[in-house]
C-alpha cells in the first residue's frame, strides 16, 4: 500500500508520513537512512544542525530510488536568519546534500530574541522563486510568528513542524495551522524516550487492531491530519512505523489518546517563545 499524500497550499504533494534523521550520522547513519528509503519512506527530514546532510545525500544515491521520487527537507539554523546568511545556508545545504534543489526548506526555530526570522522567511520566498527550493515552511512557530511572516510577505508556509506526541497533542497549535491553511508536521511523534506505549488507550488499541503501540500512536497522528516524521535506526521499526494505513482508530480512541496530553508534556524546554537554537 503506497503512502497517501496531502496537497499543500502551494499545490505540491507531501507524503502523509516521513523519516526523521536526527541524530543519524556517519556510515551507520547512511545505512539507516538508506534502509528507510529502501523500506518505502519518500520524505526525508534533515537540518543543518543535524550535521548529516552529506549522509542523507549519500543514502539517497546508494538507495537506487530516483531523486524525483524523494522529497528532501532541511532546516535553516538560528545563526543564519539574516537574508544573505539564509541564502548562503541553503546553498551550502545543497552542496552537502549533492542536490540541485531542496523539496522543502524550513526555518528551524524562530529565535524571537534575535528577531530576524522574518528576514529568513523573505530569503526563502526568493529562493523558491529562483527554483532552489520547491516549497517553504517553518518549524516551532507560534501563531504570532506565523501571522507576522504572512502579513509581511503575503506568503503562507506550507508546513509548521512542531513537537507533537500523545503527552503533548498541541490541540490549539494544530487548530491555528489548520485555520491558516498550513499542514502540521509532528516532530518526536512517538514521544522519543517518553513514548507512552503502555498507556491504556494506546495499549488497548494495539491489542484491538493487532498492531504495535508505536503504530497506534503514528495512526493517531495521521488521523489528526498531522504528518509524523518518526526516526528509527532499526529496519523492522522503520517498516512498522510506515505500516499505519491498514487500520483506523475510532473517534473515541483518537480522543482518548489526545486526552493523555499533560500541561508539562514537552520533552524538554522547547517552548518556541523562549527556547532558541543557533
Ligand atoms: N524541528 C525540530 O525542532 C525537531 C525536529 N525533530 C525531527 O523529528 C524526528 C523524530 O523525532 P525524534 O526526536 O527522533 O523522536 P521519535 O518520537 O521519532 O522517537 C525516536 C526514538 O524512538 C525509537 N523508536 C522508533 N520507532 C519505534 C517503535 N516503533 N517502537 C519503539 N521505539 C521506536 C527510536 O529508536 P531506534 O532508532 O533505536 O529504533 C528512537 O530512539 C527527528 O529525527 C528530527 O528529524 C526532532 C526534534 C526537534
Ligand atoms: O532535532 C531537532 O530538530 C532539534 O531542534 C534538536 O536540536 C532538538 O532541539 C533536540 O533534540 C534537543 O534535545
Amino acid at each position: 500500500m503506497g503512502i497517501p499524500t496531502y496537497t499543500l497550499n502551494d499545490g505540491t504533494s507531501l507524503p502523509a508520513i516521513g523519516f526523521g534523521t536526527y541524530p543519524l550520522t556517519g556510515d551507520d547513519g547512511v545505512a539507516a537512512i538508506r534502509s528507510a528509503i529502501e523500506n518505502g519512506y519518500r520524505l526525508i527530514d534533515t537540518a543543518v544542525n543535524y550535521r548529516n546532510e552529506s549522509e542523507v545525500g549519500r543514502a539517497i544515491r546508494q538507495s537506487g530510488v530516483a531523486r524525483e521520487d524523494l522529497l528532501v527537507a532541511s532546516k535553516i539554523p538560528g545563526r543564519d536568519h539574516g537574508y544573505d546568511d539564509a541564502t548562503r545556508s541553503v546553498h551550502e545545504s545543497l552542496e552537502r546534500l549533492g542536490l540541485d534543489h531542496l523539496d522543502l526548506s524550513l526555518i528551524h526555530w524562530p529565535n524571537p530574541s534575535q528577531d530576524r526570522y522574518a528576514e529568513a522567511w523573505r530569503a526563502l520566498v526568493d529562493l523558491r522563486e529562483q527554483g532552489l527550493v520547491r516549497s517553504i515552511g517553518v518549524s516551532n512557530f507560534t501563531e504570532a510568528h506565523l501571522q507576522r511572516i504572512i502579513d509581511e510577505s503575503g506568503v503562507t508556509p506550507v508546513v509548521n513542524q512542531i513537537e507533537l506526541h500523545p503527552y503533548f497533542p498541541q490541540v490549539q497549535m494544530r487548530a491555528v495551522n489548520e485555520r491558516l491553511g498550513i499542514r502540521t508536521e509532528s516532530w518526536s511523534p512517538l514521544g522519543k524516550r517518553q513514548a507512552p506505549f503502555s498507556e491504556p488507550p494506546v495499549a488497548a488499541a494495539a491489542e484491538a487492531y493487532g498492531v504495535t503501540p508505536g503504530q497506534v500512536i503514528l495512526r493517531w497522528q495521521v488521523q489528526l491530519g498531522a504528518v509524523p516524521i518518526p526516526k528509527s535506526a532499526t529496519p523492522e521499526r522503520q517498516r512498522q512505523n510506515l505500516d499505519v494505513f491498514g487500520f483506523e482508530l475510532t473517534d473515541d480512541e483518537v480522543a482518548a489518546i489526545t486526552a493523555l496530553g499533560r500541561p508539562d508534556g514537552r520533552l524538554f524546554d522547547g517552548d518556541p517563545d523562549t527556547h532558541e537554537e543557533m
